[in-house]
């Protein structure tokens, strides 16, 4: 699979992690950085992992940082983007069958590399059960969400 993978400095060990776990299985890595730990902003690599999935030069991504916190609410705020943090197994497959999730987001500073290796597993080996009606039209209501609320924001 094309894989595209991002995180910011506090993300950075366990994205070198799981890069040499995603070439092991032989997927096509595209690593949009941090390329080391030095201090920077996770919604640059979030974006970068949204626009490479949006121009259609990946079917899935990955992106960490610290808590998984920011990588997520900023991959979201990208149109056809469906990131989620997940620290169980359960959820790093089920939001792909149910809910056609398309980036997996990971907490460096919550778990280790073996158990990222499990859930990124979980996460690639699972399909969007599009035959299912209820998933489907769920996901449509989403994206019509997407679509109704573009351009709007939220005040404090
Ligand atoms: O949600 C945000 C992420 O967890 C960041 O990785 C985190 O805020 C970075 O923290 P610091 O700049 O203190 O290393």
């Amino acid at each position: 699979m094309k894989l595209a993978i991002g995180a910011d400095h506090a993300g950075f060990p366990l994205k070198e992690e799981i890069r040499g776990y995603l070439e092991r299985l032989e997927h096509e890595v595209i690593d949009l950085g941090a390329y080391n730990a030095e201090p920077s902003d996770y919604a640059d690599f979030a974006e970068a992992v949204g626009r490479t999935l949006i121009a259609g030069r990946a079917q899935r991504g990955i992106l960490v940082c610290g808590s998984g916190v920011g990588v997520n609410v900023a991959a979201n705020k990208m149109p056809g983007i469906r990131a989620c943090m997940c620290h169980d197994t359960y959820s790093a497959h089920q939001g792909v069958e149910h809910d056609d999730m398309n980036v997996l987001v990971l907490g460096a500073r919550i778990i280790g590399p073996a158990l990222a290796f499990e859930l990124v597993s979980s996460f690639l080996n699972a399909h969007f059960q599009k035959h299912e009606e209820r998933f489907v039209r769920r996901l449509n209501k989403v994206l019509a969400i997407e679509a109704r609320y573009m351009g709007e924001t939220a005040r404090h």
